[in-house]
């Protein structure tokens, strides 16, 4: 039998299918100048499995959304549901991982103390800490450089050991902002397979923020179109491409058809063309 850590087991069970469940939820942050409206009447389910982009110009609240799920952020009205429990008792649980824009690694630390820093704190034993470790440097290719320092590993280097860090903990859901923002285009290409086979391999549901069309076509099931001045969901588009994707797929029609759809719900809101 699986030895798992009584904060696994104590976990609130997930039943039913969904995992994000979002009903009239908005958001305004208090300013000194006049309130921002930065979610208006959200409504949104994630399913578990499911791999979710948000996707909008800048300022439309996908990173908000995104911290309201990790509860980093509190809605103003609304409810919101993560593992069919509150924001508070799914973070207090580790039920999901949080990936940010910049690696957020400690320089002082090895990339092995770095992954296990949210294990230390939970107190896990060292040995499930080294298993877990092993298991998730391995899956991001990073098990060569684990007594490596950050700064000794290039940014996409460092962003793959920040997804490891975050699923050592084994959450259900992985919650990343923009996390290969700052990367170069072929390196992008690289992760963004890496990470659908991530996916593919742990059956977790994820959500994405990203600015990118064509990112957003190749990683998801589901693309959420998001509109600021108040922060808003466009469309909510369900991708008819298959689940297991290879770069070549975007030479195909209906990579292209998908990319058009998306443009079309973002340009018919703000008049970007
Ligand atoms: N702590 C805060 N206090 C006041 N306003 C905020 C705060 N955080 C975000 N906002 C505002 O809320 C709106 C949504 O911001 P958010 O960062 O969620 O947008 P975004 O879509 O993620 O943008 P970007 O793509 O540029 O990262 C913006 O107008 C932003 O200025």
């Amino acid at each position: 039998m699986n030895a798992l850590h009584p904060d696994v087991m104590n976990r609130p069970t997930t039943s039913g299918r969904s995992m994000v469940e979002v009903n009239n939820l908005s958001l305004i942050f208090e300013a000194n100048d006049a309130p921002v409206h930065a979610l208006s009447e959200i409504n949104l389910t994630i399913h578990k499995g499911d791999f979710v982009s948000f996707i909008g110009p800048s300022g439309c609240g996908k990173t908000t959304l995104l911290r309201v799920i990790a509860d980093l952020e509190q809605a103003t009205s609304g409810e919101i549901k993560v593992g069919g429990t509150s924001p508070n008792d799914a973070r207090l649980n580790r039920m999901y991982g949080y990936v940010f824009q910049a690696p957020a690694l400690f320089p002082w630390r090895t990339i092995r103390s770095n992954c296990a820093l949210p294990m230390e704190i939970s107190a896990q034993s060292k040995t499930h800490q080294h298993a877990q470790i092993d298991k998730y440097l391995q899956m991001v290719g990073l098990q060569d450089f684990h007594n490596k320092f950050p700064w000794q590993l290039s940014g996409g280097m460092q962003q793959r050991a920040s997804i490891a860090r975050a699923l050592c903990l084994e959450p259900e859901l992985l919650l990343m902002d923009e996390p290969f923002g700052a990367l170069d285009e072929i390196t992008r290409d690289h992760l963004n397979i890496e990470l659908l086979k991530i996916w593919e391999a742990t059956g977790k549901t994820l959500v994405f923020v990203t600015h990118s069309i064509p990112e957003a076509v190749l990683l998801s099931t589901h693309i959420v179109v998001m509109s600021p001045r108040p922060g808003r969901i466009v469309k909510v588009i369900e991708s008819p491409l298959p689940r297991h994707k290879t770069l070549s797929l975007r030479d195909t029609d209906a990579f292209h058809a998908l990319a058009a759809e998306i443009r079309q719900a973002l340009a018919e809101d703000h008049q970007l063309d």
